[in-house]
């Protein structure tokens, strides 16, 4: 099987099995429900949306150690600081790779890089399963991703609603016109375009610019990957878009967040 996203969710199919097998599905939603009710989630949403109305930039800034294109990204790996660093400098949300076969990441490096500041944090995974979307609440994930190139309609809905539930937000992820007529089916404003084919890993960002005039007014688009400095920034802001979600451009500095204000402020 050569096609990377293929071969990721196949992994996660096993991965769900074995998760079921060792605590069922009726425990990790009780331990769902319970996470949104003694720590509701932060508002990934709004706090978007909230600079995008105020003409800034809303960065959703990424951690990721590692990744299938790039090998090892940052070896000296600290989700909190990182976090911290991030909020500092001005990021609107986390985006925290949970896989750790792909990405070598972890769901204690959500835990952690979300107890260390205030802001919402998207569980960064690959779900092709309703379990997982309990697993992310309980883990505290303030959102969730879907990645409409490996989801149905149907399957986004129900995990839509499922997150919406538990007061999470969503970020649906295209790729190509297909995709996005499926993703405008959905009630999250959240759109994001990724750059990154994520079967063959070509990135351009005039992915995200070709995309655009099929997007109706409401809708928040996020741009993502390969977003690595002023030029491209410029670029995306020629076309009003706003919102980023970028990882490697600030995780191979020294300071993540340092990074993020030089590009973004
Ligand atoms: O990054 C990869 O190599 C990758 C491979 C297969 C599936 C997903 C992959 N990445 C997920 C992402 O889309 C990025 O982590 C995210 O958009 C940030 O991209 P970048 O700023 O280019 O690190």
């Amino acid at each position: 099987m050569s096609d990377i996203l293929k071969r990721i969710c196949a992994v996660k199919r096993e991965e769900v099995a074995a998760a079921v097998a060792a605590r069922p599905l009726s425990v990790v939603r009780a331990a769902a429900e319970d996470a949104a009710r003694r720590t509701p989630a932060r508002d990934f949403v709004g706090a978007i949306r909230s600079r995008v109305s105020a003409g800034q930039p809303a960065v959703i800034a990424e951690i990721k150690k590692a990744s299938p294109s790039k090998g090892v990204i940052r070896a000296d790996f600290h989700p909190a600081e990182i976090a911290a660093d991030y909020e500092r400098n001005g990021a609107a949300c986390l985006s925290v790779l949970t896989d750790r076969q792909f990405f070598q990441g972890a769901p204690e490096y959500l835990q952690a890089a979300r107890a260390a500041c205030a802001l919402p944090a998207l569980r960064k995974d690959f779900l092709v399963d309703a379990y997982q979307v309990y697993e992310a609440r309980a883990m505290g994930a303030d959102a969730i991703l879907l990645i409409a190139a490996e989801l149905d309609l149907p399957t986004m809905r129900d995990f839509e609603a499922i997150a919406g539930e538990l007061g999470m937000g969503v970020l649906v992820e295209v790729h190509d016109a297909a995709e996005l007529e499926l993703a405008l089916q959905l009630k999250t404003p959240l759109l994001g375009i990724n750059n990154r084919n994520l079967r063959t890993f070509e990135v351009s960002l005039q992915t995200t610019i070709d995309l655009l005039p099929q997007i109706p007014a409401g809708r928040i688009v996020v741009t993502e990957s390969g977003i690595l400095g002023k030029a491209d920034l410029e670029r995306m802001r020629g076309h009003a878009v706003n919102a980023f979600l970028v990882g490697e451009g600030f995780m191979r500095h020294p300071s993540p967040g340092r990074a993020l204000a030089e590009l973004f402020f």
